[in-house]
């Protein structure tokens, strides 16, 4: 069993919890408008969405540190184009509660990155201020992807469409992604390679869909090379949590497109 199939058993878990127990509508958050891929298309510069992510499967403890707000802050201080926060607990140490703490502080889109199976997920991200979720195509059928995409647009909320192969990638298309998260890291076996986003980006039209890197940047050579590929946006989660300091980490990691 891959870590993959471990956690969408404790996922199918939750949400039974969450029928159980949430009332669609109930969570009080700030709400702020605000449209990722508009943003990120219109940018000069390569968009980095900031990561909350206190632990991984891959990494065991990254920082369990940080004050979700005050991180939040200072990510959209330095620059972030949007914010992911990691809400899994069992596998990542994340909450819904370090979502809402991040909204109340800033108004740059927030990433709600967790592992969608069901409406009721997307309707407490959206509760909780969340922009942007998330939709792994290795997760689910094609039928079941595309029902809940569908259901996160009528929310008005962003959809990032992730995937890690050449598979993945054409039902990304047949649902008409237009973010396209191409994760460098194999969530089966935890290797990640830049290459994957080399090999999978040309596959896009990119002056209509948004193209978003994800795992693995570390240094300026990763965003030129992936920049180079086609992506107009990373996502970073480690470099972040680790960083003593986050100016001069947005300061390497922020490429200016179109050179
Ligand atoms: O990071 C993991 O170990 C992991 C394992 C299983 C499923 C998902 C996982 N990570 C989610 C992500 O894709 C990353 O948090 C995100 O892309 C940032 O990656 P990084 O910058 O390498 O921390």
């Amino acid at each position: 069993m891959t870590i993959l199939d471990k956690i969408l058993i404790e996922k199918e878990k939750e949400v039974a919890a969450l029928k159980a127990d949430y009332q669609p509508g109930t969570l009080q958050t700030k709400k702020v408008n605000a449209s990722l891929y508009k943003q990120f298309m219109e940018a000069d510069y390569i968009s980095i969405i900031a990561e909350m992510k206190r632990a991984s499967p891959s990494k065991g403890l990254i920082n369990d540190g940080i004050n979700p707000a005050q991180q939040g802050q200072i990510y959209q201080s330095c620059g972030a184009g949007a914010i992911s926060v990691l809400t899994d607990e069992p596998f990542f140490q994340g909450t819904m509660k370090d979502l809402q703490a991040v909204r109340e502080v800033v108004d740059v889109p927030i990433l709600n990155k967790d592992f969608m199976i069901d409406e009721i997920q997307i309707d407490r991200a959206k509760d909780a201020g969340a922009n942007v979720i998330l939709l792994i195509a290795a997760a689910l059928p094609l039928k079941r992807l595309d029902e809940l995409y569908q259901y996160a647009k009528k929310q008005g909320l962003d959809i990032l469409f992730e995937v890690h192969n050449e598979e993945e990638m054409k039902v990304a298309k047949t649902i008409g992604a237009e973010i396209i998260g191409i994760n460098n890291r194999d969530l089966k076996t935890f290797h990640v390679d830049l290459a994957t986003t080399e090999r999978l980006a040309d596959q896009v039209n990119p002056d209509e869909v948004l193209l978003i890197s994800e795992s693995g940047m570390k240094e300026k050579k990763d965003v030129e090379r992936v920049k180079r590929a086609g992506a107009k946006g990373i996502l970073v989660g480690e470099t972040m949590m680790r960083s003593a300091d986050l100016k001069e980490t947005f300061d390497i990691l922020r490429v200016p497109l179109g050179e």
